[in-house]
């Protein structure tokens, strides 16, 4: 390991995120009883340009009136080039319960983004007196985001997750697609013939883990627009929990249930890890660093793989 060890990220279960406008308070109670672990409460691109007003004022009153359980209580503001923004943390901070424990902030671009919100969330804190600082999230959803993603997750200690947001990366990046992630049907490899095709979120995905692993923050794969699609939201998923995310955002309750199960490592995944802990300890007891497993080599490095899912398991257990 370097000598710059790899802090932990936070140790809570984010396995799903669902999102709901918050012009829409039909919906909350649904949310609160929703199996997801996160909810994030939406003042961004969900709300209609009119109803900034009256979004800002339901979430407020839902901090008060609503019951969120043990979930995470997330709300998404307004990115830092509107009109709203800052209205949506001063009058949020001002009037919103203790309930809420994270802000989200959309269209990150860089660490001076991060900086702003943070001064801005703590003046309103200090002049209210606000006993819980309130944690941030972040959306990489633009070429600036992803071009600045490291320093976007060390900008803050408050920094707990960073999402990937498919639509407006896309937008951003110029890509010639209105699909909101998944497979692309111009992006293949053709070979005698064959298409074969890849993942053009990919590389996106894997500089979000990196740099959220080093500053020991969350990574987590957005959104999947087609909610008519299980069997491609599932695909995903399990691409995202490969590559190290935690979780994905549900943007339709019919995509929690999915999620959970992607997210929560299997019985029989956790019950391998366990064998393997139990294996190396005793090699190591022998003094063997590496032996076979199943006809396979596994050694000291296997056990922080077998970790990870032990602790995986252990954090949806939590639920
Ligand atoms: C694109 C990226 C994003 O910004 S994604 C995050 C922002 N988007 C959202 O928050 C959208 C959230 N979802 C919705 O608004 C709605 O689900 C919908 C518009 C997609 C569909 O609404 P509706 O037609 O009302 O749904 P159904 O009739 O199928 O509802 C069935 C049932 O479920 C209840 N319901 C619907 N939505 C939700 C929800 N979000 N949470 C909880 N419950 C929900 C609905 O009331 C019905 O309930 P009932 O059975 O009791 O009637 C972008 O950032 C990027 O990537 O860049
Ligand atoms: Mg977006």
């Amino acid at each position: 390991m370097s000598f710059r060890t790899q802090p932990a990220a936070p140790a809570r279960p984010n396995r799903c995120q669902l999102f709901g406008p918050g012009s829409r308070t039909e919906l909350f109670e649904k949310m609160a009883k929703s199996a997801a672990d996160v909810i994030n409460l939406d003042l961004e691109d969900s709300v209609a340009p009119g109803d900034k007003d009256i979004a800002r004022k339901n979430i407020i009153q839902a901090t008060h009136d609503v019951d969120w359980g043990n979930k995470t209580l997330s709300v998404r503001i307004n990115g830092l080039d509107t009109e709203h923004w800052y209205k949506d943390v001063v009058e949020l901070l001002e009037n919103a319960s203790d309930r809420l424990d994270l802000i989200m902030l959309p269209m990150a671009g860089c660490a001076e983004d991060v900086y702003a919100l943070e001064a801005l969330v703590a003046a309103v804190e200090k002049a209210k007196g606000r006993k819980k600082p309130v944690g941030f999230e972040a959306i990489i959803e633009t070429a600036a985001g992803i071009a600045h993603v490291e320093e976007i997750a060390a900008a803050s200690p408050r920094m707990q997750a960073i999402s990937l947001g498919y639509a407006d990366y896309a937008a951003s990046m110029g890509m010639q697609t209105t699909g909101i992630g998944g497979t692309q049907s111009n992006y293949y490899m053709l070979n005698e013939g064959e298409k074969h095709y890849t993942n053009p979120w990919h590389w996106a995905q894997t500089a979000i883990v990196a740099a959220c692993r080093t500053h020991g923050v969350l990574p987590v794969d957005g959104p999947f627009g087609d909610f008519s699609d299980d069997e491609a939201f599932v695909a995903q998923a399990r691409r995202s929990a490969t590559l190290g995310m935690v979780g994905k955002w549900a943007i339709h309750p019919k995509q929690v249930k999915l999620s959970n199960e992607v997210f929560t490592p299997s019985a029989e995944a956790v019950a391998e890890a366990r064998e393997i802990l139990a294996e190396m300890d005793k090699a190591n007891a022998a003094g063997m660093g590496a032996v076979t497993y199943k006809g396979k080599l596994i050694d000291q490095a296997s056990m922080k793989q077998a970790q990870v899912i032990v602790d995986q398991a252990e954090l949806a257990a939590q639920d």
